[in-house]
């Protein structure tokens, strides 16, 4: 037998026949890119950050879930804009469609420009108190096809942004997302990984995130519709709220109509 062979086989004899398993030293990585501030320097999307404020319109969603035997609702405002382009399922989709608002398409159009991706919607969640969160979850579902790439735009106050691996939770990593930030997700990020958006102890400014993402199909739509606009609403009555910058908080979209007319 030759002598690198020998050694081998002692090598098994002296582990009781077990190989022994080496941990890897080097963590694995997500697919993410991050870009500081990438928005301040692009000037039709600063240019876009009065509208967003004043102009979306906000649901605070909820919805009977099953497994719970109770209803819960989101810990946040939500809404979204788009729709699958699959046109030849349309009558599948069971809401009304918003389409993309003109005060969001130059913020789209740099999107897709720096991820050179194309997004046919956005969900938007705004973040008012220090309770609003989003628990761990990965947006991993059929709907967005495999590997979906999903960029995520921060904008007013600062919140902690974590990811962590769904085979070792102790294998997290945190961003500080603040104003103008973007950070894509991209890979195999939603399938190996989750992330969240933690409560916060102490109020600080709001904040607005928009995600953009590609739905392939209705159900894609209609889960969006679902769970970030009208939970078990009825779509024709469901509350629409705005934000309100002097007053620092939310009201109902229709009362600050009528106040402005009087
Ligand atoms: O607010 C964020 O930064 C993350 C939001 C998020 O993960 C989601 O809406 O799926
Ligand atoms: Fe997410």
């Amino acid at each position: 037998m030759k002598r690198k062979q020998q050694d081998i086989l002692s090598f098994f004899k002296s582990t009781n026949g077990t190989a022994q398993i080496i941990k890897k030293q080097k963590k694995n990585e997500p697919e993410v890119q991050y870009k500081p501030k990438w928005m301040q320097s692009v000037k039709v999307v600063n240019d876009s950050i009065p509208l967003i404020f004043d102009k979306i319109h906000w649901h605070r969603v909820s919805y009977y879930k099953p497994s719970f035997e109770k209803s819960l609702s989101n810990p946040r405002f939500t809404t979204v804009y788009g729709c699958d382009e699959d046109l030849k399922s349309e009558t599948k989709r069971k809401y009304p469609i918003e389409p993309i608002p003109d005060f969001l398409l130059p913020v789209l159009k740099e999107v897709e420009k720096v991820t050179n991706q194309h997004y046919n919607m956005i969900m938007c969640n705004l973040y008012l108190e220090p309770g609003h969160s989003i628990t761990w979850h990965s947006d991993d579902e059929n709907f967005l096809g495999p590997n979906p790439c999903i960029a995520s735009l921060t904008l007013g106050g600062t919140r902690d942004f974590f990811l962590r691996e769904k085979a070792d939770h102790q294998n997290k990593i945190k961003w500080e997302l603040a104003h103008g930030d973007l950070i894509v997700m991209k890979g195999a990020t939603q399938h190996d990984w989750e992330h969240a958006v933690p409560k916060r102890t102490q109020a600080n400014e709001p904040r607005i995130n928009l995600t953009f993402r590609k739905v392939i199909d209705y159900r894609g739509t209609n889960n969006y519709y679902k769970y970030t606009k009208f939970g078990d609403d009825d779509p024709s009555t469901s509350v629409r709220y705005l934000y309100n910058r002097k007053r620092r908080a939310v009201v109902i979209a229709d009362e600050q109509q009528e106040t402005k007319k009087e």
